[in-house]
C-alpha cells in the first residue's frame, strides 16, 4: 500500500495573463491532514480543482493514487467538498444522501454510516432547508464520504460558520483523521490549520512558499525578555545569544536561544545591573510565520 496519496510536480494553471498555480509541488501522505494554506485569491480551489480532475493544468502533473486526476481510478477513491454540493432543500439529508449514493452506485447503508460519521443520524430525517449552516456543511462532508474515500478533500469547509460550527468542523475532521481517514483541506485561517493539521502547504499569488509541518514552520523556539533598561537588555542579549539571533520587538527582546539558556541569559542580565521583568519562552505563531513569508515575497516580485 503506498503511503503517498497526493504527488503534483510542477503544477500550473494560466488563466490568460494570469498564473492561478505556478510551478506548485507538493506531497499528501497517507492518514494525515493536510492544510493547504493561503489568503483568498491565492490559487488553491484552483489547485484542488486540478487535483479532482475538474481543471486542466496548463503544465505540471498531479497523480492521486498513481492515477490522473479525473481518471476512474482517482475519481472512485477521493471524495470533494468544493464548493458546496447541490443538495434539494425540501428532501431530507438523509434522501439527499440515499440520491447521491444510488447515483454513485453506493448502498443504502453508506448513507447511514456517512451520517454516522459526521454526527446526523438523528437529524437525518429533517428537511435539508431547516438545517444550520453548520449542519449543511455536515451534510456535505457526508457526502464526500461516501464510497469511503481514501482521501477527502475540502475546499475551505469552516467557512461562512460561526464559532459554534468551526469548532464542529474542526472536531469532526479530527476524529476522521483518527479513524485513519487522509484530509487534504484548504483554509485562510492559520489558527485553524495550526490546530488540525499534521504538515502544511503554504501558498500565494500561485507559489507554494513552504511545505512543512506546524512545527517545523515556525522554527525553533525563542525566549522573551523584559528587562529594564531595555538597552542594557539587548546588548547583553546579543552577547549570550549572538548579534544576529536577537530582535527587539513590541513584546521585548527576542532571543533564538534553547529554553535550557534562560537562565545563563538571567544571571548575566542581572550581573549587569538589568532589572528583569520576565523571561519566558515565546514560540512563533504561524501568523508571524505567514506574514514574513508572504511580505518575503512580496519584496522579491
Ligand atoms: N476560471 C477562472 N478564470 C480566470 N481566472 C480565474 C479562474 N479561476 C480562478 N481564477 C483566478 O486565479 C486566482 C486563484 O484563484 P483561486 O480561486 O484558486 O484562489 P483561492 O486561493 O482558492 O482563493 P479563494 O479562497 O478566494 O477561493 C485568482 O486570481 C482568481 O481570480
Amino acid at each position: 500500500m503506498t503511503n503517498t496519496i497526493v504527488v503534483t510536480d510542477r503544477l500550473t494553471k494560466r488563466y490568460g495573463d494570469r498564473l492561478a498555480v505556478d510551478d506548485v509541488s507538493l506531497t499528501v501522505r497517507r492518514g494525515e491532514v493536510y492544510g493547504f494554506l493561503g489568503p483568498n485569491g491565492a490559487g488553491k480551489t484552483t489547485t484542488l480543482r486540478m487535483l479532482l480532475g475538474l481543471v486542466r493544468p496548463t503544465s505540471g502533473t498531479a497523480t492521486i493514487l498513481g492515477h490522473a486526476p479525473g481518471e476512474s481510478g482517482a475519481t472512485a477513491r477521493v471524495g470533494a467538498l468544493v464548493e458546496g454540493p447541490g443538495f434539494y432543500p425540501y428532501l431530507s439529508g438523509r434522501d439527499n444522501l440515499r440520491v447521491m449514493a444510488r447515483y454513485q452506485g453506493v448502498s443504502d447503508q453508506a448513507v447511514e454510516d456517512a451520517l454516522a460519521r459526521v454526527d446526523l443520524s438523528e437529524r437525518g430525517d429533517d428537511a435539508f432547508k431547516s438545517y444550520s449552516l453548520g449542519m449543511k456543511q455536515r451534510l456535505g462532508v457526508a457526502s464526500a464520504l461516501l464510497g469511503e474515500p481514501d482521501l477527502l478533500v475540502l475546499d475551505e469547509p469552516t467557512n461562512g460558520l460561526d464559532p459554534g460550527g468551526m469548532a464542529d468542523m474542526r472536531k469532526l475532521v479530527v476524529d476522521l483523521a483518527e479513524q485513519g481517514q487522509t484530509v487534504l483541506l484548504s483554509s485562510h485561517l492559520l489558527a485553524e490549520v495550526q490546530e488540525i493539521c499534521d504538515r502544511v502547504g503554504v501558498i500565494a499569488h500561485g507559489r507554494l512558499l513552504a511545505e512543512s509541518t506546524v512545527a517545523e514552520l515556525r522554527g525553533a523556539s525563542t525566549l522573551l525578555v523584559r528587562a529594564q533598561p531595555v538597552e542594557l537588555a539587548l546588548s547583553v542579549s546579543m552577547q549570550v545569544a549572538g548579534d544576529d539571533a536577537v530582535q527587539l520587538t513590541d513584546a521585548g527582546v527576542r532571543l533564538e536561544l534553547p529554553e535550557d539558556r534562560a537562565p545563563e541569559l538571567a544571571r548575566a542580565l542581572v550581573a549587569a545591573g538589568a532589572d528583569i521583568h520576565e523571561i519566558r519562552p515565546s514560540e512563533r505563531s504561524l501568523e508571524d510565520v505567514f506574514f514574513e513569508m508572504t511580505t518575503d515575497q512580496e519584496e522579491n516580485r
